[in-house]
Order: C-alpha cells, then structure tokens, then sequence
C-alpha cells in the first residue's frame, strides 16, 4: 500500500514513546558502535555524503546519525512516521513497494525520501529483515516543547534506540510462534573454536565446543537466523552460513576479545566468578561474551533475560550431518515445505513452546540413555492416562507463550497484553499443577509439574490490575482494572466524569450556604468558580461561609468565589489525563517489576509446560498411530520388529488406497551389522531404508516409534546418503555430490553410527559405480564396522554375503502377473534377481516402441552377460543399431481412426439413417 509521504500530524511532534536509551550505558555503546559499524558498512553500505553547510538542522541532525549506521536502513522518527532519506529511501521504497518522495534538497539535489507510518512499523520492519536489511530504529528523546526551550529553532533530540537485525527479533509479529530464532556466532582462538546461540525471545543460551569441519553440520542443526563472526573470519564462514540460510554480520576482533569477555559474562549473569557458570574455554568465553555485546549492543545497553549457558558436550548428541538432516527431511521436506516432513507429521503439540522443544528434540536427539528413558517415561506415563492427557491437552491449550511474553518484559518492549499472557499463563500453569498433582508422576513430569505453582501472589496482582482486553501498547492507557488503584480510578472518574463531579460539589456548596441558585462556572480567565449573586454573596463573605469560600472577583450583575477543594479539583482535573497515563504507566512499571522478580522462576515454568506438552503431545501420536516405547541400550544392536515410516505410512493413509507394508530389521553385532538390500524399482527400498533411520531419531529424541517392538543401542551418528541432486552453484555434480557425501560417511562413521546408503555409485558407469560401492560396502564392513543398510541394483553386490561375515542380503518383494509387476513392499532375507526396471518404465507411461525395444536389449544384454564377456559383445552388435529408428512408426490405432471419422462428422445436418449407418460403421472399424 504506497504510504502518504506527507502527513499533517507530522508538523507536530508528539512527545517522545517508551524505550529511551538507557544513559549509563551511552558511552560505552557510542565507543562499541562506532568500530562495529565501521566493519558493517562493508557489508552493504546505505551510507551518505557529509552534510554541507547548507543543510537544515534537522538534515544535519539525520545525516550525524546516519553516519554512524551506515549498514542499517535508518528508520528516523518523525511525529506519526518513520521517514528514510537518501539511499535509504530509495532502498526501501523498492523493497517495500511503497511510494518514493523527495524533501527538500542537498548540495543542491533533491533528497530522496520515504515513510512508513509508526503503527504499522511492525509489519515493514519485518519485511526489510526478511529481505536482508538491517534497520536503526531512532526516536525522538524528548518532545517539541522541551526542544523549544533550548531556542525556537532548535531539533527535537533523537537517537537510535535499537538495531534490529535477523537474529534480534523479540516482537511476536516478526517472530514465527513455533520455530526458535537463533542468534548464533562462531569464534576460533588458537587451536579452540566455539559455536555460541542465543534465542533472545526466550533466553535460551548454549555454547559447544565446534571444530571448523563441524561448523556446517551444526548450523544445519540450529537453523539460526544471524550469526556474527570476527573481522577476517568470513572469507571461510561466509559459504557455510549462506548455506544454512543465515545472515552473516562481522564484528571487530575486540568484540570477540576473551580476557575482557570473562568479566562481560560475569556482568551479564550477575556472578563474581565465571566458575560459578560452568567451565569455558577461551574459545567458550569469547564467543558467548561476543554474543552478549552485540545483544547489548543492538538493544542499546538492555540486556534480554538470559538463561545461564548450557554447554552442550559433542557426544551428548546423535550427530546429524547437513545432507542427512536434508534427505531425511526431517523439519522441512527436499522442497523446502514443512508440511510433508518428520516434524510436520509427530508435531501434536498445543503451546508454541512446546512446538519449539519438539522441534529441538527431533533436531538433536540425545545420546544420554538417561535423559532419552526419562522422556520416553514421561510419555508413557500419558499413554496410561489418556483421559487426564485429554485434560491436561485442553488446560495447555489455553497457555500463551509465557517465554516470550516474559523476554520482552525484561527487555522493556512488552505492552499491557503481555502481562496478561503472563498472569493467564500463570493461571493455566496452576491448572495443569492440579490435574497432576495428584498423580504417581514420572522423575521429570514431576519436576516438571513442581515448576507450575507457587505464583499465586504474582498471579492475583496481575488478575487484578488487569482489564480482560487490555490495548496493545502502555502508552495507550486504559489497561488498569477499576479497583486497583484508589488514586488512579480518582484520575479516571475526574477525567471521565469532570461535569459530574463539578455537578456533586456544586449541589454540596448549595446545601452547605443554603444558595440554592450557587452556580460552579468556568472560563478560560479563572477557570473554575462559584458564582452567586450580590444578595447572596454576604452571607458567603462572612462567617462560618467566609472560612470556606474565598472572593475572588466582583462584576455587575455576581460574585465570584473558589474553595480549596475546587482550586485542588481544578488542578486535578487539569492535571487528570496526563496523570491517569503517569499512573497507568507506573503500575505497568510496577507490574513489570513484579513479574521480573520472579524471572527465573517464570522462566523454569515455561521450559516444563514444553516438558509437559511434548510428553502429552508424543503421546497423543503414539496412542493415535500405535506407536510403541523402544527399548534402547549399550548394545550396538538394531532389532525392528514390523517397522513403519511415519511420513510415508501418513501420505498412503491420507489417500487411504493402500495400506502401509510394515517391515522388520534385524541388525546386530554378534550378526548381521549390514543389510545389503536389492530389489526392483519402486518397491519400497529408500522407504525402508530411511524409515529405520528415522526409528532411530525418534527413539533418542525421547519419542515412542512406528513399530510393534524396538531395541536400538544408542546410535551416535545417523548418516544417510539417499538420492542426489547438483549443486551447481558449488560447481558439483551430481555424482561429484554422492562422492563428496560418501566419503564423509567413511571418513567419520563409528562403530556406533547408522548409516544408510541408497544406489551408491549409479551416477557413473556401470562398472566405476558397481567397483565403488564394492569398495565402500568393504570399508563399511572391515573398517567404520558400523550398522548399516546399503541399498543397490548392483545384484553382483549379494555375492559379497559370502566374504563379508556381518553382511547379510535382504530384498523386497514384489510378484509377477501378466507381465506387469505388483509391489508387495515385503522386507525379506535374500537376494533380488532382477530389477524390473522395463516394467516400472511401462507404469510411468514410456512409449510402447521404446519399451519393447528396451526389452530386447535387456535380452540380449543378460544372454551376454550368461555366456560371457566376448558373447556378450557379439550380441551387442548383432542388435541392429538403428533398429529403434527403422522400426515402423507405431499403427495408428483403432481408436484414433474412430477419432477422425468423428471428427468430420457435423452431428446436424445427419438425418437418423445417416446416423445409424455411422454406428455401424465405427463398429466395424473398432472391429479391424
Ligand atoms: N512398506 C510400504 N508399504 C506401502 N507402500 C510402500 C512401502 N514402501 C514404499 N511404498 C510405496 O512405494 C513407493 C516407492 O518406494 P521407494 O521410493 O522406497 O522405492 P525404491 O525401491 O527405493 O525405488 P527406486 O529403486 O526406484 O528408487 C513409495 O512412494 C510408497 O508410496
């Protein structure tokens, strides 16, 4: 919608909004910015020239800011609008689609302007992120008449008060409500390097140890939306975060400066020794340090609530390298969908926090056999209770996002709504306490449950000081309930019900002198006054009246009186708008106050309603699809009995034509550690070979799994290497792509890994392909020794069941019927003749001369092959080369000479003889 450049209300400065800077903090954040931004102009410069001596003051004003932002889109505060000027302008009147203006000129040009009005910022300001801008928020610090006081000329004072980038977003509107934000940044000092994330929405902080070579394979993990890097670091980050889909911002090396960081994160966290945290590298201190002041930064000295860093440890974890997570889709499908992934099919959650810990857990599953059991116990306990999991699904339901609602409290950007979420929150919090309060709870549904009470008193304060449908901003006032403030509902009434009250005094005055035609009047010289007539006025001027009402002016025709109690009524009146703001604002302070004071508290209450909903959620799904609680151990055994995948079981469900096939999986140390599986096109071998891998994340995020009975020793890599596409843009192809991933699964596999590999080696001749996955089949075996189902149409592959003791062959099945094959997606022991590739072509619709023709070379090719590598050339040669060409071009069929008698046919001019002839006569011809 193109915006009025020019609105009225801008003439007229309002008085400065919330969020001021936070003066303690200007003159280390003006030192910081100045070098940050020096860095950040080399990454997209929207910088403009120097003002000259001929600019407004106000011009001068916007060009010495914008001088030190020269990254950012400046979003400068006029009245009603945000405006941009100059390059700026130009840039987001494009991206926005919003109208271009000019005002007024600079050496001697016009300059170029746009505006966006302040009540929609939101909206804009999201746009302009998701297109790779950074923007500088900058608000009038005080208001017009405050200027005016230093000179009738002077500019209101302005100043950015928040830089808002991809990783810093808090409001709900820019945020998606069930994916987490990451803010991450990678630091390498000396032979250490870290990878740091924040989630400032919610605090979440974690850091880990990260080997560059790890780097890819982590920020596929967290998907973060920014992630910030030292000065000269970015020539080998930058491909990798692009990758990840993040935007990348570098940062002076000083930032990143470990010795200082110590003392950063101690100032942070509020501790006196970083021991008190936990244990950092310097790698470790540098990087969450690095975080920390560039929050403080782009927030301008206001820290979010930060939980304490977790570290997460390497091996706590199933590794999941960035290929695997794509070909297993497990958030987003190959597409780039959600609907259609792993996430989109287990996600039953109610609450968005619940929602984002799912997701972390499908994400990383753990390793720890403990924390895995104590899920997987939380969600069985529901599974026995499904008429309390109903209930409990129901109260959660009701829970608005606590976490975020709590981040912008603390962050002073939160708005009367929401401290209403936070004391319904509380409120259902205490609900979902009382519906398990009685119960036998599992170790961390207990925990869990322990964190939702004890807010009775936060919560009444907040039941009570709210209205039920309280405006969205502070500022806006009005979200006070009658009742909690004596002098605020004063300040109300007076405001809202002057007359009355003037009208109560004046019949009270009435009744006091026994003047019952007293008057209380006002205008713009005394403002108010009583007023009564000469006769009656002596009784006022003397005594007892006289002690009460005081003369104020005498005219022709009556006599003018005030009291104290009006002169203080006046003033309150006068002062009653503005004062019932103050107080509003106050108690919203006050408020906020309160809720901060149990910040930790509120924090821990918002992880367990996650805690609570994903095991209710998990669940749910298992109750609804017959899910079952693997057994998982130390072993380095797979052991699946009648498995299933559960996107592709959902897709056939959903269609409800077929039903899925389940299968069983039998991998063990003792035995078989690798299934060779072989089979025709289209029979179910990708399928089966990503849904055993998917089994096994489920079962280490804690979940239960599609299948009658699992027994899964811990897993601690999952590797798949399942289709391929180019990569062009990386200059691969496609079997340069299979290759590069292949020999990341050889070169990291451990005997703990589960490996899947899907057609290795068919991006290439036959030959190089079938001696590759010869070779890598070998190495999986006698080397990595790890679990693995490895499916090929190399049937020369099956021999190597005899030279390879952990090797065993599985197929699926499929039957023979007229020619045609029917799949019967059966995992069982044993090898697969043939391919059935023809066949599988006939379905897709290939055309028949291509088909037989294909047939006869397969023929020959296969007797060949029987009879030896010189037969086998010998019947190569006798196929006729040009056969396929020379063959006769296909009949026309019956059908199409039916077609083209019809066609000349004109329906209307046939008389009904003519018309029966036709019948006959296209009868015939379906006849020959
Ligand atoms: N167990 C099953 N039960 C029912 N349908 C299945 C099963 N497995 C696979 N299918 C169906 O068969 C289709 C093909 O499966 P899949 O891609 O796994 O075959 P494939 O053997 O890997 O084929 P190709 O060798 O051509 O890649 C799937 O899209 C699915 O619709």
């Amino acid at each position: 919608m193109p915006i009025d450049p020019a609105p009225p209300s801008r003439q007229n400065e309002p008085p400065p909004t919330r969020g001021q800077t936070n003066s303690k903090s200007i003159p280390m954040i003006a030192f910081f910015r100045r070098k940050f931004c020096l860095i950040l102009a080399t990454n997209g410069d929207q910088s403009v020239s120097k003002p000259d001596q001929s600019v407004t003051p106000m011009m001068a004003q916007f060009l010495a800011i914008k001088e030190e932002y020269p990254s950012a889109l400046l979003f400068y505060r006029m009245g009603d609008f945000y405006e941009l000027f100059f390059d700026d302008a130009v840039a987001a009147a494009q991206a926005l689609d919003i109208t271009l203006t000019k005002r007024g000129k600079h050496q001697g040009a016009d300059i170029p302007m746009c505006g966006v009005p302040v009540h929609a910022a939101e909206g804009y300001l999201l746009n302009l992120i998701r297109k790779g801008f950074r923007v500088a928020v900058c608000e009038q610090l005080e208001n017009p008449k405050e200027a005016k006081k230093r000179g009738a000329k002077s500019v209101v004072k302005r100043g950015v008060v928040r830089l808002v980038t991809p990783g810093t977003l808090t409001e709900d509107t820019l945020l998606q409500p069930r994916q987490s934000n990451f803010l991450a940044t990678f630091v390498q000092v000396r032979n250490q390097s870290c990878l740091a994330w924040v989630d400032i929405s919610t605090g979440d902080m974690r850091y880990s140890p990260c080997p560059p070579v790890r780097l890819g394979p982590e920020l596929a993990r967290l998907a973060p939306a920014e992630v910030l890097v030292a000065e000269g670091a970015l020539d080998e980050t930058l491909e990798i975060i692009n990758e990840a889909g993040a935007a990348a911002t570098e940062l002076p090396q000083e930032v990143f400066d470990s010795t200082a960081g110590v003392e950063k994160i101690c100032k942070a966290y509020g501790v006196g020794d970083l021991s008190g945290l936990g244990e950092f590298s310097r790698a470790d201190v540098a990087a969450v340090s690095g975080l920390i002041e560039y929050l403080s930064t782009t927030q301008k000295g206001q820290l979010p609530l930060l939980r304490r860093p977790v570290c997460e440890a390497r091996d706590d974890f199933v590794a999941i390298d960035a290929a695997t997570r794509k070909n297993l889709e497990l958030t987003q499908t190959l597409a780039g969908e959600r609907s259609g992934s792993l996430l989109s099919v287990v996600d039953r959650s109610v609450t968005a926090a619940g929602a984002r810990l799912l997701s972390r857990r499908i994400t990383t599953p753990s390793q720890r056999l403990a924390a895995i059991e104590e899920r997987a116990s939380a969600v069985e306990f529901f599974c026995g209770q499904s008429g309390l999991r109903g209930a409990v699904r129901t109260a959660l339901k009701q829970l608005p996002d606590v976490e975020r609602a709590l981040g912008r409290v603390a962050l002073e950007r939160s708005g009367p709504r929401d401290l209403l979420a936070l004391g319904n929150g509380i409120a259902q919090a205490a609900q979902v306490h009382a519906l398990l309060a009685e119960q036998e709870l599992p170790p961390l549904l207990k925990n869990a449950a322990d964190d939702l009470k004890g807010f009775e008193a936060l919560s009444d304060e907040l039941d009570r000081a709210l209205v039920a449908e309280p405006p969205l901003l502070a500022r806006d006032g009005g979200f006070v309930a009658t009742g909690y403030s004596a002098e605020l509902d004063e300040m109300t009434a007076l405001r809202d019900e002057a007359r009355s009250v003037i009208a109560r005094m004046q019949a009270d005055y009435a009744g006091q002198s026994e003047i019952s035609s007293l008057k209380i009047k006002h205008n713009n010289v005394l403002g108010y006054f009583i007023e009564t007539t000469a006769t009656h006025s002596q009784r006022m001027m003397t005594a007892p009246l006289n002690d009460v009402f005081i003369h104020r002016q005498t005219t022709a025709n009556a006599v003018r009186f005030t009291t104290v109690e009006l002169g203080e009524l006046e003033t309150k009146i006068l002062n009653a708008a503005g004062r019932a703001t103050g107080l509003e604002l106050e108690v919203f302070a006050g408020l906020c106050a309160q809720v901060l004071d149990h910040a930790a508290a509120l924090q821990a209450l918002a992880v367990s309603i996650a805690e609570i909903d994903v095991a209710a959620a998990l669940s749910e799904l298992a109750m609804a699809e017959g899910w079952v609680r693997p057994v998982l151990n130390d072993s380095r055994d797979f052991i699946i009995e009648q498995g299933r995948h559960p996107v592709v079981e959902a897709a056939i469900k959903a269609q409800a034509e077929t039903v899925f096939v389940a299968n069983d999986c039998q991998l063990t140390s003792t035995n078989d550690m690798i299934w060779l599986l072989t089979g025709p096109n289209m029979a179910g071998k990708s399928t089966f070979l990503r849904q055993n891998a998917l089994i096994a994340l489920l079962a280490q995020a804690g979940s239960f799994v599609p299948a009658a009975r699992a027994e899964i020793g811990i897993v601690s890599q999952i590797f798949s290497r399942v289709g391929a596409a180019d990569d062009l843009a990386r200059g691969r192809s496609t079997f340069m792509v299979e290759m590069v991933e292949t020999a990341a699964i050889l070169n990291q596999a451990d005997d703990r890994a589960l490996v899947i590999l899907d057609e290795i080696g068919r991006g290439t001749s036959t030959y190089d392909g079938l001696s590759i996955a010869w070779a890598t089949l070998e190495h999986l075996h006698d080397v990595n020794r790890c679990r693995a189902l490895f499916a090929t149409h190399y049937h020369e592959l099956t021999q190597l069941t005899a030279k390879l003791t952990h090797v065993d062959n599985a197929t699926v099945t499929v039957r023979e019927y007229q020619g045609d094959v029917v799949f019967l997606h059966e995992v069982k022991k044993g090898a697969a003749d043939r391919s059935y590739g023809v066949q599988v072509a006939k379905l897709a619709g290939l055309p028949q001369s291509v088909l037989e023709r294909a047939k006869v070379v397969l023929e020959a090719l296969e007797r060949g092959e029987r009879e030896g590598h010189s037969k086998q050339k010998a019947l190569i040669d006798d196929l006729p080369l040009f056969s396929a060409v020379a063959m006769s071009a296909p009949a026309p069929s019956a059908q199409s000479e039916l077609e083209e008698v019809l066609n000349g046919v004109q329906p209307d001019s046939l008389s009904p003889k003519e018309a029966l002839d036709l019948i006959y006569q296209l009868k015939s011809k379906l006849k020959t």
